[in-house]
């Protein structure tokens, strides 16, 4: 088998990003309150189909996804297309890989463009912490299954007194792993004291992270990418982000408690992303259909790879493991690259991540290597700033990141950009994208 990847169609063409957008991202339980992922990947998807002035019937396949299901529309990407202007026959259909999802949905579409089933198709993903599918536990549940089967009155009894206060209590979905139990919080102490990452430097990271996106905020660079969404009954709006601190002042990272380890811990409310609401999609095409119509692409996918490692222990080091294949899946090295950009889930876990990139024994142990992947240059990385300011409405957070480079690398004369992140279920992708 080749090492290197041909993301093509039949025809030899490229898979073609003609645009990208999404919703601002705003912290829980503020602006986008009472909005659902569903709601927010509608507006999205509507406001880019009014931007790029395609047409609907043109569009052939929608896939996107959602990490916190709903369980009302289990079929994200069908009410999308259902719920917006498009295409009743427009096919569509729902991912989940965790924080990875609209990467996902970007690579199902290009697939379907690579295989010449389609030729235009829309990917995505949406996420609210704010509209949950809130829960019973275990003990209700049972109980509520068998009382549709009681016959009488007594046997209804005999199932309600099984029942003690706690279990009547609602249960919120947690953001942690199914398996271990472990939150991504406990999971990112985890990564900061195997790797021996100090509270400064995740402070420090998250500063400069912060002061990048104000800066890019203030630059009206984002306003390209980023929507006004008007939030239902549309007494309201929202046009930015509204996690991002205009003035990151580093000393006041220090006075926070830890969140997740209180005694001994170092990852806080301000070195974590924040839990958020948001939405985002863009349009890939066949770089031949993208041109037909008329449209300049903002980038072309070059290369793409998924990773999966155990879960019990510093589960989120997926960029450490897919970024190797994607560079080598087009032809690469790390230094060949214009920008890097990497999901900061966590400081520490960035960090972490950052450390096994410039490791020659993580190459040796773990990817079978004899040359790290590379010391990352931060005058390259995460250059507008990361999740950790924007925030983490986990399904959105792919395609963010890839219109997101794609834009910059555009401002920047063109070049290659790497976009990576990990996710739940240690689990990885890593996506090469150029631009002219
Ligand atoms: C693959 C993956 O991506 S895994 C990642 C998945 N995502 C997650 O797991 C989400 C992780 N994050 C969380 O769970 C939550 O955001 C937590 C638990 C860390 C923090 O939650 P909260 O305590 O509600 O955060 P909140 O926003 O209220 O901030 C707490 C305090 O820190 C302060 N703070 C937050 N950020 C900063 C900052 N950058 N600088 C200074 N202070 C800050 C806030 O002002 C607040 O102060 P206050 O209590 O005086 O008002």
């Amino acid at each position: 088998m080749s090492d290197r990847q041909q993301v093509t169609n039949a025809k030899g063409e490229r898979i073609a990003i003609v645009a990208g957008l999404r919703t601002p991202f705003a912290k829980q339980a503020t602006a986008f309150h009472g909005v659902s992922a569903l709601d927010m990947g509608k507006m999205v998807v509507n406001e880019l189909l009014a931007r790029s002035e395609l047409d609907p019937k043109l569009i052939e396949q929608l896939v996107y996804g959602q990490v916190v299901q709903m369980p009302a529309a289990p079929n994200i990407a069908r009410e999308i297309v259902l719920g917006t202007g498009m295409n009743v026959s427009t096919d569509a259909y729902s991912v989940t890989r965790a924080c990875a999802t609209s990467f996902q949905s970007a690579v199902n579409v290009a697939e379907s463009i690579m295989t010449g089933n389609i030729e235009i198709g829309i990917a995505g993903g949406a996420d609210s912490s704010s509209v949950l599918p809130i829960g019973v536990s275990k003990k209700l549940a049972h109980a509520l299954v068998d009382l549709n089967k009681a016959r009488s009155f007594g046997q209804k009894l005999q199932i309600f007194r099984r029942l003690g206060i706690k279990d009547l209590l609602p249960v919120p979905p947690a953001v942690a792993e199914y398996s271990t139990g472990l939150s991504m919080g406990q999971t990112a102490e985890q990564m900061a004291k195997t790797y021996n990452i100090s509270r400064a430097d995740q402070d420090a990271l998250a500063h400069r992270s912060h002061t990048l996106a104000s800066e890019t905020w203030a630059s009206g660079h984002l306003r390209d990418e980023v929507m006004v969404a008007h939030v239902p009954p549309y007494k309201q709006f929202i046009d930015r982000d509204n996690n991002i601190r205009e003035n990151s002042v580093l000393e006041s990272y220090a006075k926070l408690r830890p969140a997740f380890d209180k005694q001994h811990g170092t990852v806080t409310a301000a070195n974590s992303t924040p839990l958020t609401d948001g939405a985002s999609a863009i349009i890939l095409m066949s770089e031949g259909r993208a041109k037909a119509l008329g449209y300049q692409p903002i980038g072309y996918i070059k290369s793409y790879a998924f990773s999966a490692i155990d879960v019990w222990q510093d589960m989120l080091m997926g960029p450490s493991y897919a970024t190797p294949l994607a560079l080598k899946r087009a032809g690469m090295e790390l230094e060949d690259l214009t920008l890097i950009e990497m999901h900061e889930a966590f400081a520490a876990q960035t960090l972490a991540n950052m450390q096994m990139f410039a490791s020659k024994k993580f190459a040796e142990e773990k990817l079978g290597c004899n040359r790290a992947i590379g010391e990352i240059d931060m005058s390259k990385f995460n250059v507008l700033g990361g999740s950790l300011a924007y925030g983490h409405p986990f399904a959105a957070t792919g395609t963010r990141l890839i219109t997101q480079v794609c834009r910059e690398l555009k401002r920047r004369g063109g070049g290659t950009g790497l976009t990576t992140a990990c996710a739940a279920g240690g689990l990885g992708v890593a996506m090469i994208l150029e631009v002219e």
